[in-house]
């Protein structure tokens, strides 16, 4: 199985990492002092499945890859076009770019961009950074994605990939066949996470411990729901406890990338995630008070950083 990771930070690096390791020819693609380390020293992944390092062939151009079978699209959601644009020399007739990014149109962008054919949806729930250049840091959740084509079937491509996962030490994955619910349910959980823990600039376990705090990490969950519904998403009753009983077992230490990156002045996807739910809303005639006061919390902190 070919594999190239399309912008192997946090969440690329680590997965393609532990796809290598199960045997995968994986090759990365990076860019600046990330790509000049991974090309000089390595792959280094600090992670508390299990530290490793590797060397993997790593480049800027997709040329130098070629055609593959899967390509993990994990570049951040603002870079989505840009990015989509220089794929196709990773693209054979049957090559799946499956995108593990938060926001709900990554996929249609890359479907513009490659052609509906070649994209299936994903969303990952693992906490990983670039901790330094060469260097990702996995510090917990899950590691796990769920990825699936974008018409729910179960083909060729996607259990082939599957088997491949399932060989891989360090990972959980799923293939799903309704991964637009799957989309606006993340949607749901990361809007409440990353928005909670960006705005409150505290993690986790001390927003749970405040009632009126963690009520609205579970309003923020409840209107994104809402919103969904009201586009046509198919989300299953109970996703609201069902995230809020999530929640509840994450660690106390737990963050999230907004708030990483909010903190670290760098780009940040409140257009992908509190953007798209505050739009969406207003067109299908959804009030979603909680997600408007995130949005319009951190539009400082974005302009600052972008
Ligand atoms: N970090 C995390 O724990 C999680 C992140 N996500 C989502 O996964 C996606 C990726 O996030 P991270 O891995 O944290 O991002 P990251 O910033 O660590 O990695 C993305 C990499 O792609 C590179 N890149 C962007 N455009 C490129 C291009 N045209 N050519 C080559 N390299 C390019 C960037 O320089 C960067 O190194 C985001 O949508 C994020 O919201 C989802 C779950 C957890
Ligand atoms: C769900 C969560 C919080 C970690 O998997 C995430 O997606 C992120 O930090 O971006």
């Amino acid at each position: 199985m070919k594999v190239a990771v399309y912008g192997a930070g946090g969440v690329g690096a680590y997965f393609g990492g532990r796809l290598a390791q199960a045997g995968a020819d994986v090759h990365l693609i990076a860019r600046g002092d990330h790509l000049d380390a991974l090309q000089r020293d390595g792959l280094r992944v600090e992670s508390v499945s299990g530290d490793f390092s590797m060397e993997l062939p790593a480049t800027d151009d997709p040329a130098d890859v070629g055609r593959c079978d899967v390509v993990l699209f994990t570049v951040k959601s603002f870079d989505t076009e840009a990015a989509a644009r220089e794929v196709r020399p990773l693209l054979g007739d049957d090559t799946a770019v499956v995108s593990l990014q938060n926001g709900l149109d990554n996929e249609t962008k890359l479907a513009a961009e490659i052609g509906r054919e070649h994209v299936m949806g994903g969303v990952a729930y693992i906490f990983s950074t670039i901790a330094e250049p060469g260097v990702v840091e996995h510090t917990g959740g899950p590691t796990s994605f769920t990825y699936g084509e974008l018409d729910g079937a179960r083909s060729d491509r996607a259990t082939r990939f599957l088997e491949w996962c399932d060989r891989a030490d360090g990972m959980d994955a799923e293939l799903s066949e309704s991964i637009q619910t799957d989309l606006w349910e993340k949607a749901a959980f990361i809007c409440a996470q990353a928005g909670m823990t960006a705005t409150v600039r505290l993690p986790l376990g001390e927003i749970r411990s405040h009632e009126e705090s963690w009520e609205m990490y579970r309003r923020l969950i409840d209107e994104v729901c809402r919103v969904g519904r009201a586009t046509g998403a198919e989300l299953r009753d109970g996703t609201v406890s069902q995230w809020m009983d999530f929640a509840d077992d994450l660690g106390a230490d737990s963050y999230s990338s907004l708030h990483y990156d909010m903190t670290h002045e760098k780009p940040m996807e409140l257009e992908a995630l509190h953007g798209t739910v505050v739009r969406r809303g207003r067109e299908n005639d959804v009030a979603v008070p909680m997600n408007e006061a995130v949005y319009a919390i951190l539009q400082p902190w974005a302009q600052r950083n972008a």
